[in-house]
């Protein structure tokens, strides 16, 4: 685990707002440096609107950068693609399709005849525990299963690193706990490098192999912070001094140098 299948090499971000006499350049990720390990859990925190989302978008290739790039497997992401997916906080079903059309669908662009489509399909709705609601229409799940779905879809494709943007903050306390322990289960089956945003420090402690911890706006790296913490786990881990010091340590860094981090779980 020590070859870097992402870097970010000092990306810069800015926004540009516009009114009818003035533009506005706001510069909102300033230099990050980041290697992120082949098969890696990787988890970013920081305050509230230092420029983790736009971080995570620019990786999927849908925003400018004002310097700096992005390197996969060691070749520049100049633009979006399917070696990329991506799952955020709302969950990016189509809703005319079923759950198993859903999980197809990446597939479909990608030319995969319908046997090949099916069974892919069958195989992840099985490991996200939806095998029963393949027929489903999104409507029909809740918000805990329509993640699942939307993991599934992310998987299905196979992609070279999955991108994470808050996906359980829409989901009550209790579904985000057993969430987070089926996205480790999950993990461990189709180990891939991940990159997950997160409010949640408790979430990020748990989940990852390593917490990024951003500065407030302009977005840069205040420090990395491995977890050492034994897998596989499972919520009893949140109960050790281990942990509970690691979560400390997480907070006096984002207490310091920011003073709206919105705290959750
Ligand atoms: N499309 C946009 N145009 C202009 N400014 C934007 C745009 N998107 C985000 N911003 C600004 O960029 C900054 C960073 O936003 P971003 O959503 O990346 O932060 P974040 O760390 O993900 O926030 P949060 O933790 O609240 O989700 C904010 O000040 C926001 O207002």
């Amino acid at each position: 685990m020590s070859t870097a299948k992402l870097s970010a090499v000092d990306v810069q971000i800015a926004y540009t707002t516009r009114d009818r006499r003035t533009a506005r350049t706001t510069r909102v990720v300033d230099g990050i440096d980041l290697d992120v390990r082949e098969g890696e859990f990787l988890c970013i925190v920081g305050p509230s609107g230092c420029g983790k989302t736009t971080f995570m978008t620019a990786i999927s290739g849908m925003l400018p950068l004002a310097g700096g790039w992005f390197e996969l497997d060691g070749a520049r992401i100049t633009g979006p693609g399917m070696d990329r997916a991506t799952v955020f906080q709302s969950a990016q079903l189509l809703p005319w399709r079923t759950i198993a059309g859903n999980v197809m669908y990446g597939l479909e662009v990608l030319g995969w005849s319908k046997q090949r489509r099916v069974a892919r399909a069958d195989e992840l709705l099985e490991l996200v525990g939806l095998a029963e609601f393949a027929a489903y229409y999104p409507h029909q799940l809740s918000g805990g299963m329509k993640q699942r779905a939307n993991l599934a879809r992310a998987l299905a494709v196979d992609s070279e690193i999955l991108l994470m943007d808050e996906p359980f903050a829409a989901l009550d306390a209790q579904t985000r706990e057993l969430m987070q322990v089926e996205l480790l289960r999950i993990w461990a089956h189709q180990t891939k490098t991940s990159v997950f945003v997160t409010h949640s420090i408790s979430e990020a402690v748990f989940l990852a192999d390593r917490v990024v911890v951003f500065g407030p706006r302009p977005a840069k790296v205040r420090e990395i912070i491995p977890v050492d913490l034994p897998r596989p786990r499972d919520l009893s881990v949140k109960h050790t001094l281990e942990f509970q010091q690691l979560e400390q340590r997480v907070w006096k860094l984002i207490e310091t140098g920011g003073n709206d981090f919105a705290a959750a779980g």
